[in-house]
């Protein structure tokens, strides 16, 4: 099994490239069900979930062209099979994204359901709730959700707020008769992305990007061409990585925009950022200072970058308070970061984090994707050898982390 070995304490230079979104390719990957044209994506990650969503759309009958680094060609014109089972969505929860879509289209689907996962119970009730509520019978057998009839538009107010419920919805609801109301929705970049190429694919959509969404349904879909937004998170996880090391990096190829929250809390850790069209520069002459965090829907902080930001706050100056607000068990990095001699008290979903002056190499595990990134930043300060173990979890997000962090002078190297 592939692993990272990491030498800290080597100073971060220079630039990087950033990849598409995963999270907004997962579910644009899955749009192509609803079309039976081609789709034209550009700015796709090479990500192990990116494969995991080809082989399960391939399983579907969908027709995939790629040439394998960042173009897609995705036609959805014969379909073999309306299931998504269980071998593929186990190592990929984001395969609910099936649901949304080939129900709309072909008036059935069955999907496995997606069990929990190490940051909590995750379960997919509102996506359910939403399919019901625009007239769907949906019944769950077998550990899959079965899902039968054709949509009719619905006002849905979902419970909670919910992304991939968010976008299953919207999805489904761009081939349902009438309108469709989508309230308390989600309001990530990632599906201001989906919205925009829904649209581009003939879809009547607007309220993309606040909390109410509203969906006129069509009899159908065309192809489009689109390139798939910046990977916010992988900006975020790069600007930490350099701040932590008190470097100096560009990003290119993303957006400041949209991590208002993000960037607002490395300048209260004391980093200087500028940004502009498609860059963001970060320096950082010296030890952070802590700063609290709490973890809520966007544009608020994302969970998705609590992780890292608890590696920085382990060797900041100061104590800091991180709230986890979106799931009920992402402090697995907790137990890990503390073998490397950080002081970090977790109790329910607050952790209390002490700076320490230096963390110190060993060998560290994830089980989950931020995670693993919060430890390979932190192998990349501490003093002496660290080794990142079950890499697969970053795999499914950061396309040649270790390339990346290398070209700006990381010493890091992939075992294997
Ligand atoms: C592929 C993708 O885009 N993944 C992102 C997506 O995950 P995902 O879409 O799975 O996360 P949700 O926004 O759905 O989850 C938010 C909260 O709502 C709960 N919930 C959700 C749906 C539901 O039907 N019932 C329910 O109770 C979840 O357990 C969680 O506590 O948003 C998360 C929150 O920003 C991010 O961490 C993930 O990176
Ligand atoms: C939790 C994440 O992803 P997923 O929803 O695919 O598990 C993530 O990207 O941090």
């Amino acid at each position: 099994m592939d692993k990272l070995r990491i030498i800290g304490g080597t100073p971060l230079n220079g630039e990087i490239t950033i990849s598409g979104a995963k999270n907004a390719a997962l579910p644009i990957l899955c749009a192509s069900l609803l079309t039976a044209d081609t789709l034209r994506l550009t700015n796709v990650p090479q990500l192990a979930d990116v494969k995991t969503t080809q082989k399960l759309l391939q399983g579907m009958g969908v027709r995939v062209m790629t040439d394998n680094v960042h173009e897609y060609e995705i036609t959805a014109s014969h379909i073999s099979s309306l299931v998504a089972p269980y071998e593929l969505v186990k190592t990929m929860r984001a395969s609910i994204l099936v649901l949304g879509p080939t129900l709309a289209r072909f008036g059935e689907a069955q999907v496995s359901l997606p069990g929990g996962c190490a940051i909590g119970a995750r379960p997919v009730d509102q996506h359910i709730k939403g399919l019901q509520a625009m007239g769907a019978e949906i019944v769950i057998e077998h550990g899959y959700v079965k899902a039968k009839g054709r949509l009719k538009g619905a006002r849905f107010r979902s419970d909670m707020i919910t992304v991939t419920g968010t976008e299953n919805l919207l999805m489904a609801a761009t081939l349902a008769e009438g309108t469709t109301i989508l309230e308390n929705a989600a309001r990530e970049p990632e599906i201001v992305d989906l919205a925009e190429l829904l649209i581009k694919m003939g879809a009547k959509i607007s309220g993309h990007g606040t909390d109410t969404i509203t969906i006129e349904g069509v009899e159908s879909l065309h192809g489009a061409e689109h390139a798939i937004v910046a990977d916010r998170i992988e900006t975020g996880t790069f600007l930490v990585a350099a701040a932590a090391a008190q470097g100096r990096i560009v990003c290119r190829n993303t957006r400041a925009d949209i991590l208002g929250a993000v960037l607002d809390k490395l300048v209260e850790a004391g980093a200087h950022i500028e940004a502009g069209d498609g860059w963001i520069a970060l320096d950082m002459k010296q030890r952070a200072k802590a700063v609290d965090i709490r973890t809520l829907e966007y544009p608020a902080f994302p969970t998705d970058m609590q992780a890292q930001f608890m590696t920085l706050n382990a060797i900041a100056n100061g104590t800091s308070v991180m709230t986890e607000t979106i799931f009920e068990n992402r402090f697995m990095h907790v137990p890990e970061l503390g073998r490397m001699g950080a002081q970090i008290k977790a109790e329910g979903n607050t952790a209390i984090v002490t700076g320490v002056d230096r963390l110190s190499g060993a060998t560290v595990m994830a089980t989950d994707l931020r995670a693993s990134a919060s430890l390979v930043i932190a192998g990349m300060v501490a003093e002496g050898e660290t080794i990142v173990d079950r890499i697969y979890h970053l795999d499914r997000g950061y396309e040649h982390i270790e390339a990346k962090l290398a070209g700006v002078g990381a010493q890091i190297e992939r075992l294997s």
